[in-house]
């Protein structure tokens, strides 16, 4: 069985998750970035695209003490396994999510990515196959299901959400507007991949709560799922 699957991205006002050159961008305020820490603490792994890894280079670790204590009361690990889907593997062998304190991880690779780049990732990490050229991200999640990772927090970026979006197998997003505008017709937004074009084709999503955050507003949706 595939893992429960959430998205939480920070949008500018405008819907960008970046500068157009992929700059990383602050957007959440500290209160926002502690409930990101929670729902993190919350999951039993935090994904990736090989994109985000690229342009953020991010680390994904818990960063609350008081998150940290909790998952360990709970018996887990510190940090959530932390998954890089990356066809491939072109995850650099010293990026920090591969270092940065203790804790599995996983690479999601093809079955086109050298073989010479993958012995490299496997010295880090566990390394996963499906799909000839590009990841299969319904296998992909069952093969994590069998790990027993239960429930995943996607945190972007905006071509991953919108191949999980595509293949339908988000649950529940998270997104928190805050009040900049970034701008540009080429930033990254929440889902980009080619996009749906008819519309019976578009994902519907049901409001779940809209909360004011600072100075943002955090909309929490869930994803209605085709029969
Ligand atoms: N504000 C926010 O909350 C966040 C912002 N960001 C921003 O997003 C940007 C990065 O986003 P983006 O460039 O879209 O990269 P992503 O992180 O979405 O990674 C995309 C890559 O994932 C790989 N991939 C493998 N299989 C699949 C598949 N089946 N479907 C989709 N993707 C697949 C592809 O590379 P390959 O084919 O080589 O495997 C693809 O190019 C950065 O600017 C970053 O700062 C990122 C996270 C959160
Ligand atoms: N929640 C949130 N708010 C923002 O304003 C952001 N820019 C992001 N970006 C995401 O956070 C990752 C950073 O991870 P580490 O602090 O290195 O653990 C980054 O890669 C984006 O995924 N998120």
């Amino acid at each position: 069985m595939r893992p429960y699957v959430i998205v939480n991205t920070a949008m500018s006002a405008d819907g960008k998750l970046s500068t157009r050159e992929r700059r990383q961008v602050k957007i959440s305020g500290a209160q926002d970035f502690n409930r990101v820490d929670r729902l993190k603490a919350g999951s039993d792994a935090v994904m990736v695209g090989i994109g985000t890894v690229l342009a953020d280079n991010p680390s994904l670790t818990v960063k609350s003490e008081e998150c940290r204590n909790n998952r360990l009361a709970r018996g887990t690990s510190l940090h959530p396994v932390r998954i890089v889907v990356d066809s491939h593997a072109r995850t650099p062998p010293d990026a920090k999510i591969l270092h940065k304190e203790e804790g599995k991880r996983v690479i999601a690779i093809s079955k086109r990515a050298d073989p010479a780049k993958v012995r490299e990732l496997e010295k880090f990490a566990t390394v996963i196959v499906t799909g000839n050229d590009r990841v299969d991200l319904a296998e992909m999640l069952e093969e994590l299901g069998r790990m027993k990772i239960r429930r995943v927090m996607v945190e972007g970026g905006g071509t991953l959400i919108a191949g999980l979006v595509t293949a339908g197998l988000v649950d529940e997003i998270y997104t928190f507007v805050g009040n900049i505008i970034i701008g540009g017709k080429d930033a990254p937004t929440l889902a980009d991949g080619p996009g749906f074009v008819k519309e019976s084709e578009f994902c519907r999503l049901v409001l779940l709560e809209a909360r004011r955050i600072e100075d943002g507003i955090l909309l929490h949706w869930k994803v209605e799922h085709r029969q």
